[in-house]
């Protein structure tokens, strides 16, 4: 299903972070023409990636077409990019980006695909990157309901581009968007932000739920009372609630809740197993960014007064050995009210 018809406007696009979702929007970009270079900090998979002509590491089987290549020098991959894709995890952001400001142009724009809050500050994303780079470029976050794996084999996918300039982000939709790929644009960075790092810490306790066998009522409440946190902290934040309806809310927390491609998901059901979380991370081998988000969402939502029952019981099991019976008999414990 890769027959997309070109891209117009054909950019050169930079993609730093060569984990499985920069190769796969690495892969989309150059489907549709562009001409991308993907970077990754670990060099001999990078000169794997550009000898196989794949990332057979974190993508295997999704092969690179002629516009993508895999770059060792950073400063290569930068140059003349018009646009600089960010695609590492969120414990990695800050340091992405402060080793890529003293290389940027100043007409660069520049996006990102991480989820999560940044642990030690509680801060998302967009802030970071403002703290590090300055708010005057344009700027945007992409997000949504968007496993790597059936992106990179071109299966339809739909996702959000939130950004500081409308511009930005209609380029950006119009870059990735072809006959198997629709992206959507918004201008609500908090909402699209706190709706990618939330669903992580919900996808986590959805696998517990399921890995014990508490069944489909418990898994959609979990989702539904889910969206309700998710908002709740969100708006709290500044976000609009209609976000949360949307792909980077409500699709993206049911994605990851529901489907076993989820590494959130499946840390759940190997912790409901009976491993340890640094077992279960040793068997999935990809960044679980609802680890760390567990306790960043605690103490932000802590910090604002903003009550987060179920996101609170996933960091009790997470972090202080709490057994998922005594959360979720927790949760049944509360004080009634309406809905
Ligand atoms: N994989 C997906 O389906 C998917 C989809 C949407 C969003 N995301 C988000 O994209 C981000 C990246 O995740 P991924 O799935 O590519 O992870 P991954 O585990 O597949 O790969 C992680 C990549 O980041 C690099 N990395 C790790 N720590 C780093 C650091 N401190 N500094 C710089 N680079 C570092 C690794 O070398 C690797 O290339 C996460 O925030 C994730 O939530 C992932
Ligand atoms: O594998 P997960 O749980 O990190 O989820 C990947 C993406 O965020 C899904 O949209």
């Amino acid at each position: 299903m890769n027959s997309n018809a070109p891209a117009t406007d054909v950019q050169s696009i930079a993609v730093i972070g060569a984990g499985s979702w920069g190769t796969a929007l690495a892969l989309q970009l150059a489907r549709r023409g562009h001409e991308v270079r993907l970077w990754g900090r670990d060099q001999q998979q990078v000169a794997a990636m550009a000898a196989d002509g794949e990332n057979r590491r974190y993508l295997p089987g999704a092969k690179f077409p002629a516009k993508l290549s895999a770059v060792k020098d950073l400063q290569h991959c930068l140059d003349d990019a018009a646009i600089i894709l960010v695609a590492v995890p969120s414990h990695g952001l800050r340091e992405t980006l402060t080793q890529l400001k003293p290389r940027l142009r100043d007409n660069v724009r520049l996006c990102w695909a991480t989820k999560g809050f940044e642990l030690s500050t509680g801060k998302l994303p967009h802030q970071v990157a403002a703290e590090v780079l300055g708010d005057q470029r344009p700027m945007a976050v992409l997000s949504g309901p968007t496993f790597a794996r059936e992106v990179g084999d071109g299966l339809p996918t739909a996702m959000t581009i939130a950004a500081n300039d409308e511009q930005f982000a209609t380029d950006l939709a119009n870059a990735l968007s072809g006959d198997n790929f629709r992206a959507y644009t918004s201008s609500d960075m908090i909402g699209v932000e706190v709706g990618g790092a939330v669903k992580n810490v919900l996808a986590i306790g959805a696998g517990i739920s399921d890995g014990l066998g508490f069944g489909a009522n418990t898994r959609i409440a979990m989702i539904t009372r889910g969206l309700v946190e998710m908002t709740r902290l969100g708006v709290a934040l500044g976000a609009q609630t209609e976000t949360f309806m949307g792909l980077a809310g409500m699709g993206d927390l049911v994605l990851t809740c529901t489907d076993n491609l989820s590494r959130n998901r499946r840390m759940g059901l190997l912790l409901a197993d009976g491993r340890s979380i640094d077992e279960a991370q040793q068997e999935i081998q990809q960044v679980v960014e609802g680890v760390l988000a567990a306790k960043a969402v605690k103490e932000v939502a802590d910090k604002l007064g903003v009550e987060m029952p179920i996101c609170q019981q996933v960091y009790r099991i997470l972090y202080e050995g709490v057994s998922a019976s005594e959360a979720v008999g927790a949760l049944m414990g509360r004080r009634l009210k309406p809905e």
